[in-house]
C-alpha cells in the first residue's frame, strides 16, 4: 500500500520533468536564431530561421517558420523510448528504422540531418563520407561514445551528443546485481534448478560484508556503485586517475593507485569508458597482481578487459569468478571463450535497459539532439568544447562581432592570401576570458568567405590549422563592466585592397565592440571610425575637404542606395581621411568607380557583412 502510494507521488514528479523537459526545449527554441549564427548551421535551416523582414524575430516566429520550412530529418536507428521519439517529431521527420544493415545505413546517412543511436550502431568515417556533409548531430541515446568516430565527426563539423546522466543509477543498480549474482553464484544455481538439480553444497558462495571493493573508473556509474556497496557493508576503494579524492572520501572510498586496487581487492567493478587507453587494462600484468580468488564484473565496455587474459586468470584459480555485460564484439561470436563457462555469468548489455533509464534517456537524448539541431551547444556535446551556458550567454553578443571582423579582415585582404591571424581581446577578466568561442567566430568569419566547408565551434581550429593559418590569441586586461571592451583582428597579409586598413603593425587590422547587443566597427587599421558592422560596407580614402561627404552620398542617392551608417575619421586637418559608410544596397561596380572618381577621392572597396543566404 505504502509503495503504490509512494509510486503515485512519484508519478506527478515525473511528468513535471518531462513538462520541464519540454519546456527547456522551447525556451532555448528562443534562442535559436543567435545560436545559429554561433554555430553556423546548415543554410537552408539558418534561411527558414530568418525573418522576412529586417528586425529581430520573435521566439514564436522562429518556432514556428523553423518548423514549416525547414524540417530536419531525423533518423532513430535504434529502439528509442516514445517520449522521445514524440519530442524529435515535433521539430522533424523522424524515421525509425531499427536493425539496419550497414549498407542500409550508407544508403540512407545523406538524407538525414540528424541520427540517434545505442551502442549497436557504429557510427564510422565510412557513415560521414557517405552522409556528403548532410549529417549535422549523431545523439547518443546512452553513455559510451565508443561507437562513434568523433575525429571524423569533428573533421566534418558534425555534433555529438550523449546522454550521460539518465541510465547511471541503471548501470550501478544491473553492476549490483551482478556482484551480488556473482558472490552468490545465483545464475549457476538458478540454470542447475531449471535443469533439474538440487545442488546445495555445489552452489555455496562468498559473502560480501566485509570484503573489499575495488572500483576501477570513479565517475558517475562508479560511484552510484560505491553508494551501494557501501551500504552492503564492504569497504570500497578506487582507481581512477582523475577522480578527486574528496569526493571519493565524502562517500568514504579511498582513492588508491592502480597496483594498490589490484592487490587489495576481492571483488572488481570496472567503469572506466573504453579509450586507447583502458582497452585491455585487465591483461595478463592486471591480473598478475590481484589476490587469488577474486571476482570481477564488467558493465564499463568489453573491450576494457583481454579476452584471452581472463580466460588464462579464470584457469589458473587467480579469478574465481567474473560478470560480464559488455564484451568486444557484441553480440560475441559463438567460438567466444569465455560466454560458455560456468564460471562466468553473462548478461546481454543490459545494463542501461530498465524501463525507467530507457524513457528518461529518450528524453534526454531528444532534448540534447533537438538542442543541437537549432545550432545550441549543448552540455551533452562531447566533441566541442564545453562553454558553460552562463559563459555562452555572455559572449553571444561578441560572437555576432567576432564572426564580423573575421569576416571584414579577410574581404580587406588583397590576393596575396595570408597565413597568421591575430586576436587580441581586451577585457577586464584578462587571463581568465574564455576565448574558444571567439576564437572559433572570427576562424567561422574568415573561412566562410574563403571555403565551402561548414565552419562551427566543433571543426572551426582544425579547419584553420588544415588551411595553415596561424591563430595567436592575446587577451589584454582593460577596465570597464562589460566582459570585453574590444576585439582586434589583424591578418599579416602582404597587401590590403584597401591601404589605409593597414596599421602601422603592417597588419590589416580591425576593430570592433558591441553597443546595445550590436556589433560596430571602432578601428579600421589606424583610424578610429564608428559603423554598426552590418550588411554592405563601403570604405572611402580620401583627401579631407569640402564637398566629398556630399559627393559620394550625391552618388548613392542617385542610384537609389540608402545609406544606414556613416561614420568620418582623419589623421589630422586638411590631410588624410576616412569614410566608413553602411549601405542597404550592395553598390554596382559602376557605383564604386563613380565615387572613386569624386575629386580628392584615393580609393574605395567594399566588403560585406551579410551572412550567407
Ligand atoms: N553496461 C551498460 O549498459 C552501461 C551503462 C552505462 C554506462 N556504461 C559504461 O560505463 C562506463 C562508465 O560510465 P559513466 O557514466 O560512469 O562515465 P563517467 O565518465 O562518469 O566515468 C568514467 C570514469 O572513468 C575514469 N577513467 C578514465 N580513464 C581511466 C583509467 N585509465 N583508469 C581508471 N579510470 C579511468 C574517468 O576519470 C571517469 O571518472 C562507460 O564505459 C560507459 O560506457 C555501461
Ligand atoms: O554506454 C551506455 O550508455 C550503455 O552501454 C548503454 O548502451 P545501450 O544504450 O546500447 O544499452
Amino acid at each position: 500500500m505504502q509503495l503504490a502510494q509512494a509510486s503515485t507521488a512519484l508519478r506527478p514528479a515525473a511528468t513535471q520533468q518531462r513538462n520541464l523537459a519540454a519546456a527547456r526545449v522551447q525556451q532555448r527554441a528562443a534562442g535559436a536564431l543567435r545560436s545559429l549564427e554561433v554555430l553556423g548551421v546548415p543554410v537552408a535551416a539558418r534561411r527558414a530561421c530568418r525573418p522576412a523582414a529586417a528586425g529581430r524575430p520573435s521566439s514564436m516566429a522562429v518556432v514556428a517558420v523553423a518548423a514549416e520550412a525547414a524540417k530536419p530529418t531525423i533518423l532513430v536507428a535504434e529502439k528509442l523510448g516514445k517520449g522521445g521519439v514524440d519530442m524529435l517529431k515535433e521539430v522533424g521527420t523522424v524515421d525509425c528504422s531499427y536493425d539496419m544493415t550497414k549498407e542500409e545505413l550508407l544508403a540512407k546517412i545523406s538524407l538525414c540531418d540528424a541520427i540517434v543511436i545505442r551502442s549497436a550502431t557504429k557510427v564510422t568515417r565510412e557513415v560521414f563520407e557517405a552522409s556528403k556533409g548532410r549529417l549535422k548531430v549523431v545523439g547518443r541515446a546512452g553513455v559510451g561514445i565508443d561507437n562513434v568516430d568523433l575525429a571524423a565527426a569533428s573533421e566534418v563539423g558534425c555534433l555529438v551528443v550523449n546522454a550521460p546522466t539518465a541510465n547511471t543509477v541503471a548501470a550501478a543498480e544491473h553492476g549490483i546485481a551482478l556482484l551480488c549474482a556473482l558472490a552468490r553464484n545465483v545464475s549457476q544455481a538458478d540454470a542447475a534448478m531449471k535443469d533439474g538439480r538440487w545442488e546445495r553444497n555445489k552452489w555455496v558462495g562468498v559473502s560480501m560484508v566485509g570484503k573489499t571493493l575495488a572500483i576501477m573508473g570513479f565517475g558517475k556509474v562508479g560511484s552510484e556503485v560505491a553508494r551501494r556497496a557501501k551500504g552492503l557493508g564492504m569497504t570500497v576503494v578506487a582507481y581512477d586517475p582523475y577522480a578527486s579524492a574528496e569526493k571519493a572520501a565524502a562517500l568514504g572510498v579511498t582513492i588508491v593507485s592502480m597496483d594498490e586496487a589490484l592487490s587489495r581487492g576481492d571483488f572488481f567493478s570496472l567503469h572506466m569508458p573504453l579509450t586507447p587507453n583502458t582497452k585491455g587494462m585487465f591483461g595478463d600484468d592486471a591480473f598478475a597482481k590481484m589476490k587469488k580468488g577474486a571476482r570481477i564484473v564488467n558493465v564499463a565496455r568489453g573491450g576494457v578487459i583481454d579476452d584471452d587474459a581472463l580466460v588464462s586468470a579464470l584457469d589458473a584459480g587467480v579469478v574465481a569468478g567474473a560478470a560480464l555485460d559488455v564484451y568486444e564484439v557484441e553480440p560475441p561470436p559463438a567460438d567466444n571463450p569465455l560466454v560458455g563457462r560456468p564460471d562466468v555469468i553473462c548478461t546481454p548489455h543490459l545494463g542501461a535497459s530498465t524501463k525507467e533509464a530507457q524513457e528518461e534517456v529518450a528524453y534526454e537524448i531528444a532534448e540534447a539532439v533537438i538542442s543541437a539541431l537549432k545550432g545550441e551547444l549543448t552540455p551533452s556535446c562531447v566533441n566541442a568544447p564545453m562553454v558553460a551556458p552562463e559563459v555562452l550567454k555572455e559572449l553571444q553578443p561578441y560572437t555576432t562581432l567576432a564572426d564580423g571582423l573575421g569576416r571584414a579582415a579577410v574581404q580587406l585582404v588583397e590576393d596575396s592570401g595570408f597565413a597568421d591571424v591575430f586576436i587580441t581581446y581586451h577585457s577586464p577578466r584578462g587571463d581568465d576570458l574564455d576565448t574558444r568561442l571567439l576564437r572559433a567566430m572570427v576562424v567561422k568569419g574568415i573561412l566562410e568567405q574563403i571555403t565551402t566547408s561548414q565552419v562551427n565551434l566543433v571543426n572551426a581550429d582544425l579547419l584553420a590549422k588544415k588551411r595553415g593559418l596561424r591563430i595567436v590569441e592575446t587577451v589584454v586586461p582593460s577596465d570597464g563592466d562589460a566582459v570585453l571592451r574590444e576585439i582586434e583582428v589583424a591578418v599579416g597579409a602582404g597587401k590590403s585592397k584597401f591601404s589605409s586598413a593597414v596599421a602601422p603593425s603592417g597588419r590589416i587590422t580591425v576593430a570592433g565592440t558591441v553597443k546595445a547587443d550590436n556589433p560596430f566597427l571602432t578601428r579600421i587599421g589606424n583610424f578610429d571610425v564608428d559603423l554598426a558592422l552590418e550588411g554592405e560596407v563601403v570604405m572611402v580614402r580620401q583627401t579631407d575637404q569640402p564637398g566629398i561627404i556630399a559627393g559620394v552620398s550625391t552618388e548613392f542617392a542617385k542610384n537609389g542606395i540608402n545609406i544606414s551608417f556613416m561614420s568620418v575619421a582623419r589623421e589630422a586637418r586638411g590631410t588624410q581621411a576616412i569614410m566608413a559608410i553602411g549601405v542597404d544596397e550592395t553598390p554596382s561596380a559602376e557605383v564604386v568607380d563613380a565615387i572613386h572618381k569624386i575629386p580628392g577621392v584615393q580609393e574605395v572597396t567594399t566588403f560585406s557583412e551579410k551572412r550567407a543566404a
